[in-house]
Formats: C-alpha cells, structure tokens, sequence
C-alpha cells in the first residue's frame, strides 16, 4: 500500500456564520500533480490556507506524513512548501537576498543556506536573476521566486493556489512546465478554476463546489466523465425538428436559429457520421458539426447531483 503524504478528514471552516468548506476528506500520495478544481469561491483558498497551517480549520483533521497539522505543527510543516494566491514577495529585496532569507525561516542550517539557495534558484530557472530586485522582474519570473521559496527547504508536498493566476499565455506554459517537474520527485496540489489547465498538468482532479468535494478521481476517470452528449448542426436546408428526431441515437433536438440546432445523443460518433451521411443523401446543405463541451459550469452542475467519491 503506498503511504500518503497528506490525509485530510472532515474538514469544514466558516468564517462567521457561514461556511467556506464543509466535510472535506482527501488524501495525497506521495508523487505527481494533483489539481484543486473550483470556480471563484468555491473553497480552494480555505482548504489550501488550512492544509497549510496557515488557517484554523473550524473542524475535521490534517496530517501531514503522520503529524496533526494543529498538535504538531512544527513538524508538519517543515514536510510542505506553500506558495499562496498572492505570493509573499519582498519586492525590495534581490532574488537571491530574499531566498536567503525564506531559508533562514524555513531552519535551514547557516552553512547549507546558499547551496539550497542556489538549488532552488536553478530548479525554478531564475539564477541567472539572483541579484535583481524582485521589484524588477516580470509576473512570471516574480511567480519562479515563489515557487522557489516554496520548494527551498525540500518538502515533500508543495501547495500552489491558482500558480499561473495572472501571467501570459507563454509564462503559463513555463510555470506549468515547471510545476510537472517538480511533480516528478515531490506531490505537488494547485489549484486552478479553469479546467484546461488541470488537464494539462495533472494526474489526478479534485473538484470543489459551493465548499463540498464532487468529484476526486484520476484525470482519465474526469475525461471519460465529461465525454460530450450533443452535438451542434448547422444545416442550410434544414428538415423539421421531428424529422431529426428520428434518426436513431438522437434523443432530443433544440433549435438555436433556423438552420442551427443542438443535438442530443446517446451515442455520439456513430450519429456524427450518420448525420453527414443523411445531410448528402438528403441534401440538408450541413455547414457545420462539431460536438459540444460541457462547460466547466455543466459540469459542476453535473457532478453536484453525483455522490462524492474521495479517494485517488
Ligand atoms: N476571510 C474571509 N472572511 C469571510 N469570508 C471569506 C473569507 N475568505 C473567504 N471567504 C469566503 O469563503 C468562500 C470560499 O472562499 P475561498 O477564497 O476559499 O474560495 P476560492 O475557491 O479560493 O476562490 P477564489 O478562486 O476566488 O480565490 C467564499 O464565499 C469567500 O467569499
């Protein structure tokens, strides 16, 4: 059996009299990346901030490698790096100054400061910025600095909330591609509220709503999960409604406009090539196929209804 890094039982916070989070269990194995999924409120944050110590939970458990996050603190967060939603970023500080400085809070004995220094610049790709003023560095290189402070004292768990909130297209490409690195030796959590970029980064998905875990399973058991069930036509010369109706596999027709229609199937592929094939023979003029996304959404909506499984 591979033990956890992390264990989380019955989690539940409120902040006043209403409630962030309730009953939240998980646990994180030892390697790989694991994304938080959730829209905007929904919980990351507080379960994140709670895992790391960093927040009293209201009720329920952490342990981190078999120590109480409350009870044994200490201990417990020496095994995790946390990089927050705003990174804790000195910006009058040099790169270099500052991550001696997070290595100095993290007990990092004097004489090994500059080597983990050097170790943690070099794995982030920022040591040719080591005497720069984090004031001067762009968003993605002042997020490399974060990352760095989170990973300096080499934990075996590294927290990030939402990592690439905020950078360009290409600096999320490198902080992602960064972030599967250190998922190679350590078990990484970040969370994220669009769901591309869990399914770019991650092994495993924990999606969070309205402060309740609804779904927690590996990545390929989420894919298959949202598998799409309608598709959208265009047709110039479209037949009636009913006409599409009953065509085997459709199981309802919206129409969208005149020629555009939504629809819903049981069995996607074969209607596809079954709806290109009768648009020929009937000459329906089809402009358009493709099958529909849920949005993230649908699919928050899907999975509230679902029972929550929570192991992976
Ligand atoms: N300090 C606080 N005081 C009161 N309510 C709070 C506080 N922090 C968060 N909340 C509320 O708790 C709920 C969960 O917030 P949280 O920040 O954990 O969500 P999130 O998923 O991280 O969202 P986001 O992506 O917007 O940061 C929200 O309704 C939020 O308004």
């Amino acid at each position: 059996m591979t033990e956890n890094i992390m264990k989380i039982t019955g989690l539940s916070h409120r902040y006043g009299a209403s409630w962030a989070i309730r009953d939240i269990n998980f646990e994180i194995s030892q390697h790989g990346v694991l994304g938080l999924l959730g829209s905007n409120g929904a919980g990351k944050s507080t379960t994140m901030n709670i895992m790391c110590g960093v927040l009293n939970q209201t009720e329920g458990v952490v342990e981190v490698g078999g120590h109480s996050m409350q009870t044994d603190s200490i201990a417990a967060k020496k095994l995790i790096g946390f990089l927050p939603q705003n990174a804790p970023l000195y910006l009058d500080l040099t790169v270099k100054e500052y991550l001696t400085h997070c290595a100095h809070l993290r007990l990092i004995p004097p004489r090994q400061v500059t080597s983990a220094v050097y170790k943690a610049m070099s794995k982030c790709g920022v040591t040719h910025f080591a005497n720069r003023l984090i004031a001067n560095l762009s968003g993605g290189y002042r997020q490399r600095v974060g990352i760095a402070q989170a990973i300096i004292h080499e934990p075996r768990l590294v927290v990030l909330d939402e990592p690439t909130n905020g950078l360009d297209p290409n600096q999320i490409l490198e902080v992602r591609k960064l972030i599967k690195e250190i998922g190679e030796e350590k078990a990484v959590i970040f969370s994220s509220h669009i769901l591309p970029e869990v399914q770019a980064t991650c092994s495993h998905i924990k999606m969070i709503e309205n402060g309740r875990m609804v779904f927690a399973d590996s990545m390929d058991a989420f894919n298959n999960y949202i598998v799409p069930d309608s598709l959208i036509v265009n047709l110039k010369n479209a037949p009636g409604i009913e006409l599409l109706e009953r065509i085997e596999g459709v199981t309802k027709v919206e129409a969208l406009s005149d020629d555009r229609f939504r629809i819903h199937f049981s069995n996607g592929q074969e209607l596809a090539e079954r709806l290109i094939a009768m648009s020929v023979t009937h000459n329906w003029r089809m402009q358009e196929i493709s099958f529909e996304k849920s949005s993230l959404d649908q699919i928050f909506a899907q999975l509230s209804q679902k029972p929550t499984s929570a192991t992976a």
